[in-house]
């Protein structure tokens, strides 16, 4: 389990998490939802040790983050950046083999390089193995970072906006992926998604951040009101459930539909 007590950090005059508390169980997809710049990636960043709390507690099974043991908490995570560039001369799989750079040798064993191609394989990219990542569109590159993530078979997974280049296809494919891994490795997965409606079909548990506060918590169908859309994001919106409960949010363009209604009017 992965717990927060009371953290709060700030970077130069900004409040970017203000006493925040949350514990995440293994097993579990976690997501993070809140406005641009409201300190998702901060939060992150501040989990993974990049960035220095002022105060409060960072727990994983009972290991306190402390400076001194970084290099060995770090150890721990899978980190997926909001940054897909992957502007080196490498081929696709070589990045993905960097994923288990804490277990690579001189000489590299047959099952690593069959595991990076499965890797692949699983997320239907086994084709690009030889091509140079320089080459790859942003989408691929995104996928190719994903595997490598993966490969690292990490306790901690975290993804910031990782489906941010992908299409309909990938979008589901890396997030069924990461379901099913997440479940079946028992990791603490943490996702930073800015669409609401894939939040509400992939989330076990959603965070919801503003202004560096933890708002709300919980199932996508308690929290997902549209009182904590206009709330959060200031966008009016229209909530319904599907037959398995999960919340769909349609957003409402008002100033557009008015304009429509006049246009419809006057015509
Ligand atoms: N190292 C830093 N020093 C000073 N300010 C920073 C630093 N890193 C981020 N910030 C600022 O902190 C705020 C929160 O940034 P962060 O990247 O955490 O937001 P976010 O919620 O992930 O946003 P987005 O949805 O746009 O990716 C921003 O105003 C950003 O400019």
């Amino acid at each position: 389990m992965l717990e927060v007590n009371n953290l709060n950090v700030s970077l130069d005059d900004l409040i970017l998490a203000k006493d925040m508390s949350f514990t995440l169980e293994p097993g579990k997809v976690n997501v993070i939802i809140g406005p641009n710049g409201t300190g998702k990636s901060t939060l992150l960043k501040t989990l993974f040790g990049d960035i220095k709390a002022n105060s409060g507690e960072i727990k994983f099974s009972d290991e306190v983050l402390a400076r001194k043991q970084l290099a060995q908490w770090r150890k721990q995570f899978g980190y997926m950046p909001q940054d897909i560039r992957l502007d080196v001369e490498l081929s696709v799989l070589e990045v993905v083999l960097l994923g288990q750079l804490n277990t690579l040798g001189f000489r590299l064993e047959d099952h690593v390089i069959k595991e990076a191609l499965t890797a692949l394989d699983k997320i239907g990219l086994l084709h690009l193995a030889n091509r140079e990542v320089n080459k790859l569109s942003g989408g691929q590159c995104q996928m190719i970072l994903f595997a490598q993530a993966l490969m690292r078979k990490p306790k901690i997974l975290m993804l910031d906006e990782p489906v941010s280049a992908l299409d309909l296809h990938f979008q589901h494919v890396l997030l069924d992926h990461l379901d099913t891994q997440t479940k079946e490795q028992s990791w603490v997965t943490l996702m930073v998604l800015h669409d609401l409606n894939l939040a509400a079909q992939y989330a076990d548990n959603l965070l919801v951040l503003k202004d560096g506060k933890l708002v709300a918590s919980g199932h996508p169908s308690n929290v997902l009101t549209p009182q904590l859309v206009k709330d959060v994001y200031n966008v009016d919106a229209h909530v319904t459930k599907d037959m398995s409960g999960t919340p769909f949010i349609r957003t409402v363009r008002s100033k557009t539909e008015l304009l429509t209604d006049n246009h419809q009017q006057s015509a």
